[in-house]
């Protein structure tokens, strides 16, 4: 059996796409998992993935994970804080201090409670979309708050490593204008892009690219969901979106007159502006294109990246570059090893094979 961080059981509510797949991956640790859902049939089917067994009397959770809607999420808490008095509480909503400040004016035991939020997930939603390496090597934000002591938000700490996430701590409100910025407005520009396909002529829509499928995937994510995140973070979303008006305004000017003096210049720096933006997201420093890069999860211990090293070179395979994410305190770091692309589906095999948890 595989070792883990938690000792269990972990009671998660919510067998949709974010719970069933904690439930499936930590299943794959070996850690008793309890499943409960609005709906059986949700609950049914997890159960039938492997991902845990149906709720009884006595259960006695170490801890719960909550996975329901956003709007509804704080009333979930609150009952499982009143019903669980020894259980530590999370949810992994995508908008933090609204839930909070609900369960603090509910009058919840907070002290029990520390909201999460992985960023990971899919345009799919119910337990059928679910997959037991969602979160590996995704970053995964603790909602920090002065009412939860260090050691029983612990046992959050203990769950994202065991998923293989990578532990990010935030207050609320900079997660929530994070989260604006990097997954929100994405979002509404993704589904306002795609809407301009409604009426778009066969023929041009049969000039598909990978480019348009690359910034449009997100645009077949479930309204009903994102009604509720858009609402719930309405306004930082609202703050990034006016100023892409003005983006968008600038754009428009210089294209008025292509050929007008300065116009190729401001279109120029436009696109410039986002290559240098996108140059700053994690992951693509320094991306040489001609290696495909595979991401092992590494255990801060002593001697771990040496033995990653060595067997990289057992297996045969040539490293073309080494790049380690790895903060001080974090118990994993990620070894980002660049190989030539035949190569990386036998390395990746291989290193699976013995033991290694790939993240990417
Ligand atoms: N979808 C994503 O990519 C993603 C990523 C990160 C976080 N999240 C967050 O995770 C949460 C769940 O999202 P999802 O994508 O798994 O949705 P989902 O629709 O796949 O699953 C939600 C589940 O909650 C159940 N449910 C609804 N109301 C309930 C209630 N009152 N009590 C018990 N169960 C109830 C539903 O029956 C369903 O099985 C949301 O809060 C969302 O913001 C989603
Ligand atoms: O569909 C995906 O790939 C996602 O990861 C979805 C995504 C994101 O924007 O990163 C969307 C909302 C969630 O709160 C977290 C993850």
């Amino acid at each position: 059996m595989t070792e883990s961080r938690l000792i269990g059981p972990v009671r998660v509510v919510g067998a949709g796409l974010l719970g069933t797949s904690v439930a499936l991956g930590l299943r794959s640790r070996g850690i008793e998992v309890i499943l409960a859902d609005a709906s059986p049939t949700h609950v049914a089917i997890a159960v039938d993935l492997g991902a845990g067994r149906v709720a009884a009397p006595g259960d006695a959770p170490q801890l719960i994970v909550v996975a329901v809607p956003p709007d509804v999420t704080a009333s979930v808490v609150a009952a499982e804080l009143a019903e669980f008095p020894d259980a530590i509480v999370t949810d992994v909503a995508s908008v933090k201090a609204g839930i909070l400040d609900a369960l603090r004016g509910a009058g919840a035991d907070v002290s029990r409670y520390i909201g999460s939020h992985p960023l990971a997930g899919r345009e799919r939603g119910g337990p059928l979309a679910a997959r037991a390496d969602l979160f590996a090597g995704r970053p995964w934000v603790v909602a920090a708050h002065d009412a939860i002591t260090y050691q029983r938000a612990g046992a959050i700490d203990d769950l994202i490593l065991d998923l293989g996430a990578t532990l990010v701590e935030m207050t609320p409100s900079e997660h929530d204008r994070g989260v604006a910025l990097i997954s929100h407005v994405p979002q509404v520009v993704a589904s306002i892009m795609a809407r301009r396909f409604i009426d778009a002529p066969n023929a041009a829509l049969g000039l598909t690219g990978q480019g348009v499928r690359d910034v449009t995937r997100i645009a077949a994510s479930d309204p009903d969901l994102w009604v509720q995140i858009l609402g719930a973070n309405a306004t930082p979303v609202r703050d990034i979106l006016l100023a892409y008006r003005d983006d968008l305004d600038r754009f428009i000017d210089a294209l008025a007159d292509p050929t007008a003096p300065g116009a190729r210049r401001r279109v120029a720096e436009e696109l410039a502006g986002g290559n240098t933006g996108v140059e700053r997201l994690p992951g693509k420093h320094g991306t040489d294109k001609r290696f495909t890069i595979v991401v092992v999860m590494v255990e801060d211990r002593p001697g771990e990246l040496a033995r990653l090293l060595a067997e990289v070179g057992e297996i045969g395979v040539n490293l073309e570059d080494l790049r380690l994410e790895h903060s001080p305190g974090r118990q994993v770091g990620l070894a980002e090893i660049s190989v030539l692309p035949e190569a990386a589906d036998r390395l990746t095999n291989e290193l699976a094979e013995r033991g290694w948890r790939i993240a990417g």
